[in-house]
């Protein structure tokens, strides 16, 4: 093997199962030191490919290489040398301690009569460390929760210091924490030189912490790349079937998919309504987005010129408020903002700093029918400026839906269709034909 060729090799794998084709000709290159997300969905073959790649499974045609060698021509143990993995299914077959669980990852390279050394005593310390499972060491694995049991599985694998580490939906049964937590650290093990594949049904943490993704569709590769690259509306609809709006991450700036309830499929009515939204610093774009694609009448502001927000209201053509750079919002502006209110079924707060430069906008929206925060960040972490920034905002949460990103359409689809029917987007008033402004240099003011 040269230094050049990749670590894994996937040449025309086809796998068959209860006589079924599950896998079918699959080729993938895999480099050393990355860290690739298996993504698809259910009943793709993501874990058939994953059982395969480690041995576990045989193809009926097509070859796994991993660092130069044939998986499938290795014994058990040569294999497990060059490959670990944490399963889905965390049940350990006997109530062993923890501590015998994670030097069971020591087997590959230990002798039939060989004894235990320095190398595995130190395997084993570093991969409780690293996992934060070593309080766990003298518990029976039964008496862990599911999330803690996946925990000492990777701690195991760990200690089998592979070259390429597998995981199959790591982060499945952990809380936030511990999925970012897990997350960052396969992503250290690979900056370390591991190479580590992943099944991942959360398309978002796979395209913030993947270097590439492998989006596998019926037994075969629907697209492969970056994940910009293999994160696309048109794939997502041809894999997932699933109407998706894709835009990027306002913090991480990673590609972020959010799934709409319906929206536009082909067959299935568009929602109606007219949704006004309040951000700004980009907090706002990804909504925009999400809510002209599921096809709402989308207005925005007060923004101000040059904001993020306001260029990606300005992309999709929506009637955006807005005021000079770094101004705050005047009385005409306020208008302004007032009437698209008015005429919206539901007002979107996205994840705001709540200051002077937004309090204008906020009041506005004390007067809207209905009202969704979205808060990405904990109430406590955000930053209010002044009691009465403070104030206007708890007003808002007491009477509004306060939900994560990913709720959103749902809850704006909730809003809109609580909105009393007499006055409703067909009877309301549009907001004033003057641009909005969109087309001058001064906007609404
Ligand atoms: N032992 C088996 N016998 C017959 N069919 C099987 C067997 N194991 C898996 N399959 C089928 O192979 C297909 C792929 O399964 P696999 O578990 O690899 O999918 P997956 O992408 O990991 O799905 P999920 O996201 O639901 O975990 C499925 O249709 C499944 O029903």
């Amino acid at each position: 093997m040269n230094a050049d060729d990749p670590l894994v090799g996937v040449d025309g794998l086809q796998v068959d199962l209860g006589g079924k084709t599950v896998l079918d000709g699959v080729d993938a290159a895999i480099d050393s030191g990355s860290f690739v997300g298996l993504v698809g969905p259910n009943g793709a073959g993501k874990t058939t490919l994953l059982r395969t790649l480690n041995g576990a499974l045989s193809p009926a045609s097509g070859t796994v290489t991993v660092a130069g060698e044939r998986v499938h021509d290795l014994s058990s143990k040569a294999a497990s040398r060059l490959v670990a993995t944490v399963p889905q299914d965390t049940t350990v077959a006997f109530d062993f301690d923890v501590r015998t669980v994670v030097e069971m990852g020591r087997n590959p390279h230990r002798s039939r009569i060989g004894g235990w050394d320095e190398a595995d005593t130190e395997a084993v310390e570093r991969a409780f460390e690293w996992t934060d499972t070593d309080q766990f060491a003298d518990r029976g694995i039964g008496t862990l929760s599911g999330g803690e049991r996946q925990r000492v599985l990777l701690a195991r694998a760990l200690a089998q210091e592979s070259p390429l580490l597998l995981l199959d939906e790591p982060t499945a049964s952990l809380d936030i924490n511990h999925q970012v937590r897990t997350l960052e650290l396969v992503r250290e093990l690979v900056s370390r030189g591991k190479t580590a594949v992943a099944a991942i049904h959360d398309l978002n943490l796979a395209a913030q912490y993947c270097d590439e993704l492998l989006l596998l569709s019926d037994g075969d590769v629907a697209a492969s790349g970056p994940p910009e690259a293999v994160l696309t509306e048109e794939t997502l609809s041809g894999a997932f079937d699933a109407n998706a709006v894709v835009s990027s991450h306002p913090v991480t700036g990673s590609v972020y998919v959010t799934a709409l309830p319906d929206g536009r499929r082909s067959g299935s009515a568009a929602p109606t309504g007219r949704v006004h939204v309040v951000g700004g610093g980009g907090t706002a774009a990804r909504y925009l987005h999400v809510l002209d694609a599921a096809g709402y009448e989308v207005t925005a502001g007060a923004l101000n010129e040059g904001d993020t927000d306001t260029e990606a209201a300005r992309s999709l053509a929506l009637d955006v408020v807005t005021v000079d750079p770094f101004a705050g919002v005047d009385s005409e502006a306020r208008e302004a903002v007032d009437e698209r209110i008015a005429a919206a079924d539901c007002v979107l707060v996205a994840d705001v700093e709540v200051g002077a430069g937004n309090l204008p906008n906020l009041r506005a929206a004390t007067n809207a029918d209905s009202v969704v925060l979205v808060e990405e960040r904990p109430f406590a972490d955000r930053n209010f400026v002044g009691p009465e920034a403070t104030r206007v905002y708890e007003a808002l949460r007491a009477r509004g839906r306060v939900v994560e990103p990913s709720a959103v359409p749902a809850a704006v689809a909730a809003a809109v269709s609580e909105s009393a029917p007499a006055e409703s987007s067909t009877t309301r008033p549009h907001p004033p034909s003057t641009d909005g402004g969109r087309g001058t240099d001064d906007g609404d003011r």
